[in-house]
């Protein structure tokens, strides 16, 4: 399907003239391309910059993602953070398991393919996760989320892995901040005081994907096709690096799922459950999964999400911001799955549990008494 696919929305709210109004009923390309490079952190009321502002207003309004081309990583850099990525999934199971993320309480390291839960589906993917690099808390005097941080395991196998992949990430999370910077702005945040909310410990995480064609011989995904099934991502925002073969969707307002096909040198970038809650739902964090597709020549797809994220122990405020009229949202997203708590790190843990299971047995435990999760004292 085209990425250009087009249907009709209503639009209700004009940023630029900060006057609610209706327009007709109009047209517009369904996931928007961004020029990254018209937004000029250094004069973000330059014209340009404004141009670049009133797209984003749109783009986080109407549909919740969004690409972005011309944001200055190099097309060098993403594709040999690719080619890396896929020498790691050619490694023998064996070597992979060397790095499993049942060995961390952190949750990073690496899931055999089905291994991950998303809504209560198991999913056809096999992933790597990292995170910016912590020492391991000791157990006990922490909250019980604290614990998502922590070292991550990197493959030794490959040479260069950690260097080139940790290149990628650092580009990308430049990136991610600028936008997190120009959607302040949009909502008319003082910057620096929005980026207070997240902390010297705001939160970076990546995972490295890779989803085996429909009709892969060896890895055959099992019959639901879903790679990963439908969610909300629980943080601020993530920004996608995506190879050339697709399979993203996104549910749109009125429940229908579109393709969100490659386009060369751009990022995906899409909205998160906090600044859902943070607008008091003014901007919903949208529902999106992947699906395996068929490939005649059983082509695998391999994929870079890094999401960015309040630092664990940040109590996330609600306020008013400029309305655009609230969007009627159909999801696929069960309620239980959503964003339970107004501490971050609370959901990103409940996050994390829900997709391992094994790693949450073995690492954490439920006491029925206090309703709460705690570590393991002992493994
Ligand atoms: O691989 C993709 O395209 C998206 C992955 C994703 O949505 C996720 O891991 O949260
Ligand atoms: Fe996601």
């Amino acid at each position: 399907m085209s990425k250009f696919i087009r249907y009709e929305i209503e639009k209700t709210f004009c940023l630029s003239t900060l006057f609610l109004f209706r327009f007709e009923i109009m047209t517009v390309d369904v996931i928007p391309v961004l020029d990254f490079s018209k937004y000029q952190l250094d004069d973000p009321d330059s014209v340009s910059s404004k141009e670049f502002l009133d797209n984003l207003y749109q783009a986080m309004s109407e549909v919740g993602f969004f690409y972005i081309k011309n944001h200055g990583v190099s097309i060098e850099l993403q594709q040999t953070a690719l080619d890396t990525v896929k020498s790691f999934f050619k490694l023998p199971i064996e070597e992979k398991l060397k790095v499993e993320l049942k060995n961390s309480p952190h949750f990073r390291g690496y899931s055999r393919l089905n291994a991950e839960t998303t809504d209560y589906k198991q999913d056809n993917r096999e992933q790597l996760d990292l995170g910016r690099e912590y020492p391991a808390l000791p157990i006990e005097g922490y909250k019980v989320y604290a614990h998502l941080r922590g070292p991550n395991q990197w493959p030794h196998q490959i040479p260069d892995f950690q260097k080139n992949v940790m290149e990628l990430m650092e580009a990308m999370t430049k990136v991610g901040l600028t936008i997190i910077k120009a959607m302040a702005q949009v909502l008319q945040f003082d910057q620096d005081e929005f980026m207070s909310l997240f902390g010297e410990d705001y939160g970076v995480r990546c995972k490295l994907l890779r989803y085996p064609a429909l009709n892969n011989p060896v890895d055959k995904p099992l019959a639901h096709g879903l790679g990963v099934g439908p969610h909300k991502d629980t943080g601020f925002l993530a920004l996608l690096l995506q190879d050339d073969v697709g399979g993203l969707q996104v549910q749109m307002q009125d429940g229908r799922w579109v393709d969100a096909d490659p386009i060369p040198n751009t990022f995906i970038v899409n909205i998160g459950e906090i600044f859902e809650r943070l607008t008091k739902q003014t901007f919903v964090a949208t529902t999106h999964r992947v699906i395996n597709r068929p490939s005649a020549n059983f082509i695998d797809r391999y994929s870079i999400p890094l999401f960015l994220a309040p630092a664990l122990e940040t109590t996330i405020p609600q306020v008013d911001v400029p309305t655009a009229s609230r969007r009627n949202i159909i999801s696929d997203v069960k309620q239980d799955q959503l964003l339970q708590d107004e501490i971050y790190g609370v959901n990103e843990l409940l996050g994390y549990l829900r997709s391992h299971k094994t790693t949450a047995d073995k690492w954490y435990y439920f006491d029925e008494q206090e309703k709460q999760w705690h570590r393991r004292p002992i493994v």
